[in-house]
């Protein structure tokens, strides 16, 4: 049985159909916890920040879009009280941006807790905007969080969660360059997690790895798949086989937060299920 309609069954007493099920109780270990979110105006990175705010957390909202930053900040004050969201506009290309972004979030809000490093962007014809963003500015993000977070230099640790994708386990080969960043992404992931259990960090280290998603990247692929847009029809067969709700991404986010057994994985997003990749194992 669907382990929501279970939970519900057992906090109601009664069978709850789904669609009419009650949301889940809260995961209290994210009350008053502290977020960062990158990307989080709009698609997965506002259904993450949803989705930590409904379990308790307060959350740095942290982009580019200005204009859509603002009216959502507006949508969630009424939804959980002003106090508990700090829109910031920031271009995580910046290092200067990003370092403000920390120290405002921390002056507001309180000491950082996890950090949902989000923002991304697919676009093959500017391929090295797309490694920016995707990959550079992740490790810059993170070495920023280090700073606040690391146990060892007086922080009280956490957990750092990077948005990679289904393309950073298997190429997607009309994005060979966003395939390129989302492997990066998992391989820092996974290095950072070792890292983190060798030096002491306090902080766990994974990565999320949905499938298609329904969101602005799917709009207008083939201007975007540059020389690559012959083969957008094929993805698009791929597309057609089922696109995730963002809501859903954000469940295999909280997977990711409160499982605290988990350091240094992949969990797989998908259509019918959600699955930790199960990775060679060096010897
Ligand atoms: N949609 C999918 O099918 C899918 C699947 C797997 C992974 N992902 C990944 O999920 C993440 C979120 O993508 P999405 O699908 O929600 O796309 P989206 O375009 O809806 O959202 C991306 C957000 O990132 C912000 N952003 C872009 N560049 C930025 C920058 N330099 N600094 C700060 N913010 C910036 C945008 O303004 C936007 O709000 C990305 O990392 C993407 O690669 C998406
Ligand atoms: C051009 C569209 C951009 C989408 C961006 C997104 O990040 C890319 C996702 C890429 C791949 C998704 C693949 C999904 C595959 C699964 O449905 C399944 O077929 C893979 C099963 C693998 C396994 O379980 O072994």
């Amino acid at each position: 049985m669907d382990s929501h309609v279970t939970a519900a069954i057992q906090s109601t007493g009664r069978v709850a159909f789904k669609g009419l099920r009650p949301p889940p109780p809260p995961h209290m270990a994210l009350q008053d916890q502290v977020a960062v979110v990158t990307g989080a105006v709009q698609g997965i990175g506002r259904a993450m920040a949803e989705i930590l705010l409904r379990n308790g957390a307060k959350v740095a909202l942290l982009d580019v879009n200005e204009a859509a930053g603002k009216s959502l900040k507006e949508v969630l004050d009424k939804q959980h009280g002003p106090e508990r969201t700090l829109f910031l506009s920031c271009d995580v290309e910046s290092e200067e941006q990003i370092r403000a972004a920390f120290q405002r979030t921390a002056g507001a809000l309180g000491a950082v807790d996890i950090v949902c490093n989000n923002a991304g962007v697919l676009n093959e014809a500017e391929w090295e905007k797309t490694i920016s963003v995707n990959l550079v500015a992740v490790v810059r993000v993170t070495y920023i969080a280090l700073e606040h977070m690391n146990k060892m230099s007086g922080g009280r640790g956490g957990v750092i969660i990077n948005t990679a994708s289904m393309a950073g386990l298997f190429p997607l080969l009309s994005c060979p360059v966003y395939t390129a960043t989302k492997y990066g992404v998992v391989g820092f992931t996974r290095a950072m997690a070792a890292n983190s259990t060798a030096l002491g960090f306090g902080i766990r280290f994974n990565a999320l790895c949905p499938g298609f998603v329904q969101t602005d990247i799917l709009d207008n692929i083939y201007e975007r798949l540059g020389q690559f847009s012959q083969l957008s029809a094929e993805t698009q067969v791929f597309v057609d086989k089922g696109v995730l709700k963002t809501s859903e991404v954000a469940e295999g986010l909280l997977e990711l937060l409160t499982n605290d057994t988990k350091n240094g994985e992949a969990l797989q997003v998908m259509c019918s299920s959600q699955k930790y990749m199960k990775f060679p194992v060096f010897t």
